[in-house]
């Protein structure tokens, strides 16, 4: 679990982040969302150690992250894996020498155990016949998945990704969601996602943060976005016209059931 208390960033004396408080809790998909620079991402760069909080302080199971020395930040970092807007993929690398990467450099194991290792990971992905294959022959929606088996390789307890859905198209967006979804049930990970994908909120959303200019503006599951009446949420979540539509008849069952009791 990881828990935000009272976290303020500041860039000299533009604020960014207010006060925001939240709980990522562990074994589910829990999204940050908001509008296009609402401070998404450098929340999420303040959670992983990128960024220091002006104030506030982000618990890892209890552990106080911010108030760290140096060197427990780097032990802490291994905890996490991280999954970046572009997959960053090293094109000199093959798939396999990619997933293997973070093993070459943080794990005891020998060469034959790392293989073995890695593969297990990009077998998880569906990705057991590309390990040959280098980033620039795989599609995009690949080297996401690549991305992934890299980023749970050394177990990871916590599992960060920015925006893992952009530049892909809507099916393999949800190939990805359902993937990170059920890894993230499979390996109990506290899972925390950027994103600006409404498909992701309504399929992956167990637990939505809703930031608006800095402020937590709204927290629940995908469930209670249905019925939400905070309308900045609304405004964003159902931005189009299909969207609203769909809004309006749940709104409709929920008032019918509401006034059925
Ligand atoms: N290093 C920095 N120095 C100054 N301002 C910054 C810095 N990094 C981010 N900001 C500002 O913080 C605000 C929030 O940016 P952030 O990238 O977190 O938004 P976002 O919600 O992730 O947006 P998007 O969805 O477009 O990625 C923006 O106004 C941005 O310009």
């Amino acid at each position: 679990m990881i828990e935000v208390k009272h976290l303020y960033k500041s860039f000299g004396d533009k604020e960014v982040l207010k006060d925001i408080n939240a709980v990522f809790e562990d074994g589910k998909t829990n999204l940050i969302i908001g509008q296009s620079g609402s401070g998404k991402t450098v929340l999420m760069k303040n959670l992983v150690g990128l960024l220091t909080p002006t104030s506030g302080n982000v618990l890892y199971d209890g552990r106080n992250f911010v108030a760290m020395s140096k060197e427990e930040k780097v032990q802490m970092r291994r905890e996490m894996g991280m999954i970046f807007q572009s997959a960053a993929l090293f094109d000199s690398l093959n798939v396999l020498e990619n997933v293997m990467f973070p093993l070459d450099m943080f794990s005891k194991m020998n060469y034959r155990e790392r293989v073995r290792r890695a593969q297990e990971c990009l077998d998880r992905v569906n990705l057991g016949d590309a390990q040959l294959k280098y980033p620039g022959e795989i599609s995009g929606g690949m080297q996401k998945r690549v991305a992934i088996a890299r980023a749970i390789v050394l177990n990871p307890k916590y599992l960060f990704c920015d925006e893992p859905n952009s530049g892909l198209d809507p099916h393999t967006s949800l190939v990805i969601d359902e993937l990170l979804s059920s890894i993230t049930k499979e390996y109990n990970i506290t899972t925390i996602i950027n994103t600006h994908d409404m498909n992701s909120v309504m399929g992956i959303g167990e637990n939505i943060l809703f930031i608006y200019q800095g402020n937590n503006e709204w927290q629940g599951t995908k469930d209670d976005v249905m019925g939400a009446t905070n309308e900045k949420l609304n405004d964003l979540v159902f931005a189009s016209d299909l969207f609203k539509r769909v809004k309006e008849v749940e709104m409709n069952k929920i008032r019918q059931a509401q006034a059925n009791r």
